[in-house]
């Protein structure tokens, strides 16, 4: 990996920010592959998503929601061990879900005159589940679990189908189906892409004017640069989650952290694709050159070693120096990764100062794999600085707080000079007036 040596000089968070290196991900090309691709699903309803599968993906689908039968099918295919890692990964991610339910919050503002939060789950919601370059049958289990914890009545799952002439091509992975069979979601479809985020957010009706897939109100889930766009695109005809684009570690080490463990890691995030980013800041310049030397092992001995190659070595990837760890919180905040480890002294306290990560993994025996799969925490993520903003997907992302105002009418003459006062600072009378309206 390409080396930034940052000992001896003092740069402040803009600057780190601007010479910490991200994937070149062109999201306005992305934009212009993307504007017309939801164009064509606005006009074309379901023909025009079978048109784009065919192109995008070298299949043409027939009935765009998976049969039942074929998730019933991929379930019971589906090899034990991998089932029960599954049902481990779903009981595991339920237990912290479920803990971030909310209660709605009564606020007596005053005697007479109470301000409810009442949380409401969104109604209907698009799930998209990566399978370009690999399945992610554990995105099924961290977009659904946490729309069930928060009471989301409907909700749809879109993943691409899979290439080929067999007798599954044009249905989407079968572990992806199974994943859905086993959280009771039947609604599945197989379309991916820009496609699929076009598709979920304006609904697709048949020629025959039946409706294939009703619009939803929300599209949640990680995906790939067109995925990303088309969310960026549609936003505002529905919500959407964090940017959760390609996927990003890093770690902060010093010289207690084992160089295989760091060279693993940076390695497993690699993995995702070329455009996945993996940075090691540390102290310590021995550690760094023992990781280069893990890496430079490693690399070429595991099964995607030419795209995890590609990955270590694009701008996005690099190991920073740094004085020591406080200046290396620095670096790691000014960065904002998707993942962030901590493997120094101390871990525990190092972590409790970071400010700016999707999540945080502590110590040792916390790596950013058992985030993707088993910790219980979700691994949907924000990427590309933007948790600095927004954080990962959560049972909040399905509900909304609505305020419930009820006011007496003496709590209401109580405060009504103060209504008026800033109504006719605002120029706006009539506001005013529709509280003078209700006095005596
Ligand atoms: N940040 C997170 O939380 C998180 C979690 C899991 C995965 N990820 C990331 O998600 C991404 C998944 O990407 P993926 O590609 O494997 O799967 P994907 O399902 O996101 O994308 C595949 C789809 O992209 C469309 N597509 C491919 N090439 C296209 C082109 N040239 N023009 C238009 N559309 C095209 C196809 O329709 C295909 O079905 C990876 O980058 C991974 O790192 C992120
Ligand atoms: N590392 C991904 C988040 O960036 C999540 C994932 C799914 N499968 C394996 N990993």
């Amino acid at each position: 990996m390409q080396r930034l040596d940052l000992r001896g000089s003092h740069v402040d968070a803009r600057e780190l920010r601007a010479r910490m290196p991200r994937a070149e991900v062109d999201v306005e090309a992305a934009l212009a592959v993307v504007r017309p691709v939801v164009d064509q699903v606005r006009e074309g309803g379901a023909d025009a998503v079978r048109d784009l599968g065919e192109r995008f993906d070298g299949v043409r689908v027939g009935a765009l929601r998976v049969p039942a039968e074929a998730l019933t099918d991929a379930l019971a295919a589906l090899d034990p061990a991998v089932r029960a890692a599954l049902e481990e990964s779903i009981r595991r991610s339920r237990l912290v879900h479920a803990d971030q339910r909310r209660t709605d919050v009564v606020t007596q503002v005053v005697e007479g005159g109470t301000v409810t939060e009442r949380f409401v789950p969104v109604q209907r919601v698009g799930l998209y589940v990566p399978a370009g370059v690999a399945p992610l049958p554990s995105s099924v289990v961290m977009n659904v679990v946490p729309a069930q914890e928060a009471g989301v009545e409907s909700l749809a799952v879109a993943t691409p189908p899979r290439r080929g002439s067999g007798p599954d091509a044009a249905l989407p992975d079968p572990t992806i189906l199974a994943a859905c069979a086993l959280l009771g979601v039947d609604e599945v479809y197989a379309v991916g892409g820009a496609q699929a985020v076009a598709m979920l957010a304006l609904g697709a009706r048949e020629a025959d004017g039946s409706q294939s897939c009703p619009p939803v109100d929300l599209v949640t889930g990680p995906g790939n640069i067109y995925v990303t766009a088309a969310k960026r695109l549609l936003r505002g005809v529905i919500g959407t989650d964090a940017e959760a684009g390609p996927s990003e570690v890093a770690v902060l080490a010093d010289d207690t952290a084992d160089p295989e463990h760091v060279a693993a890691d940076l390695i497993s995030q690699a993995e995702h694709g070329e455009a996945s980013a993996a940075v090691l800041v540390t102290d310590s310049a021995d550690l760094a050159d023992a990781v280069d030397e893990a890496l430079a092992r490693r690399v070429p001995a595991t099964r995607h070693g030419d795209r995890i190659a590609v990955a270590l070595a694009g701008p996005q990837s690099l190991v920073v120096l740094v004085d020591d760890v406080e200046a290396g919180l620095a670096v790691v905040d000014a960065y904002g990764a998707e993942h962030l480890e901590i493997q120094t002294r101390d871990a525990v306290s190092v972590a409790a100062r970071v400010r700016n990560a999707g999540a945080v993994f502590v110590g040792a025996y916390s790596p950013v794999s058992l985030g993707d799969y088993c910790a219980g925490s979700n691994h949907v993520l924000p990427t590309g600085g933007t948790c600095a903003h927004t954080a990962g997907l959560s049972v909040a992302t399905f509900l909304r707080g609505i305020h419930v105002v009820e006011y007496s009418q003496a709590a209401l003459a109580d405060v009504a000079p103060h209504v008026l006062a800033l109504s006719s600072a605002e120029d706006l009378p009539a506001h005013g007036e529709a509280v003078s309206a209700r006095l005596p």
